[in-house]
């Protein structure tokens, strides 16, 4: 159902009865006198992908930074698997972290590392596994899922702009998180590897019933990949829908994405 930002968003404790996974209310965050985030509100829901869309600059990833603690905001509540993310202690967040994967705009792949001790550093660090058949078992399920268990002895430097994107993925399906944040996943790419890329998005959350919130400015990445998308605007969640009801609504915000 479309709907345009009212003040009356549901409070935290009513929304998590239904499904929620991750809900922001009223969250802002500046930067010296440049308000990013200006009063967001959203709900991300059980084994929903949900898109935000927006132009470049408008405060998408820093969006998605303070969900994981990387950035903390100037006021507002988060409250992410039933934990609000700013009375937790440092190990309680690393706990929560390892319940939320983040592909970042860059795949962060490890030059000096082959694919496989890419993949393997986070079930070394993170999961203390080190046994040699249960690592090797799990690293090439997560790059089968992704569809490049071929190129589990390459370089970074050897594989294309979509692999990296891939591998990156894989790297953070291995910890199994309930919960992915994809930042720009078809920055960069060309629309057949973008397609490959939003293809793998909805892949991932069939096969690993994640719930997803992508950041985006292509259109065809929010149509492909969504369940419903936020028009992110000046720093608050302006509108919502899903892509048919954006694009009919003709949000002269929007509206040039559609154009394209
Ligand atoms: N740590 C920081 N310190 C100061 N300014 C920052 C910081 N992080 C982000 N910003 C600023 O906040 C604004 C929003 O950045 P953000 O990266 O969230 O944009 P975005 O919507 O994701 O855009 P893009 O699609 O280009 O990545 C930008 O103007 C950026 O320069």
């Amino acid at each position: 159902m479309l709907a345009t930002k009212s003040n009356n968003a549901p409070a935290i404790e009513q929304s998590r009865t239904d499904n929620v996974v991750v809900s922001i209310r009223n969250l802002k965050k500046a930067f010296g006198d440049r308000e990013i985030l200006n009063g967001v509100d959203l709900d991300l829901h059980e084994s929903e992908n949900l898109v935000i869309l927006g132009r470049s600059g408008t405060g998408k990833s820093v969006l998605i930074k303070c969900m994981v603690g990387l950035i903390v905001p100037d006021s507002g509540q988060i409250n992410v698997l039933g934990r609000d993310v700013f009375t937790l202690s440092a190990r309680e967040m690393n706990e929560l972290r390892l319940q939320i994967g983040f592909s970042f705009q860059g795949s962060a792949l490890y030059d000096a590392m082959t694919v496989r001790e890419n993949l393997e550093f986070p079930l070394k660090r993170n999961l203390g596994i080190f046994e040699k058949r249960k690592l090797d078992e799990m690293v090439m399920t997560a790059l089968d899922d992704v569809g490049l268990a071929h190129a589990v002895d390459q370089w970074p430097a050897e594989l294309s702009g979509g692999m990296k994107k891939r591998i990156g993925i894989a790297r953070t399906l291995i910890l199994k998180p309930k919960i992915m944040l994809y930042d720009e996943p078809t920055a960069g790419l060309d629309p057949i590897t973008s397609m490959e890329i939003n293809e793998l998005i909805l892949s991932v959350r069939e096969k690993y019933k994640t719930s997803s919130i992508i950041i985006t400015h292509d259109i065809s990445s929010a149509r492909t990949t969504s369940d419903r998308i936020i028009g992110l605007i000046n720093g608050k969640n302006k509108i919502e829908g899903t892509f048919e009801e954006l694009k009919n609504a003709r949000d002269p915000d929007l509206e040039p994405f559609f154009k394209y």
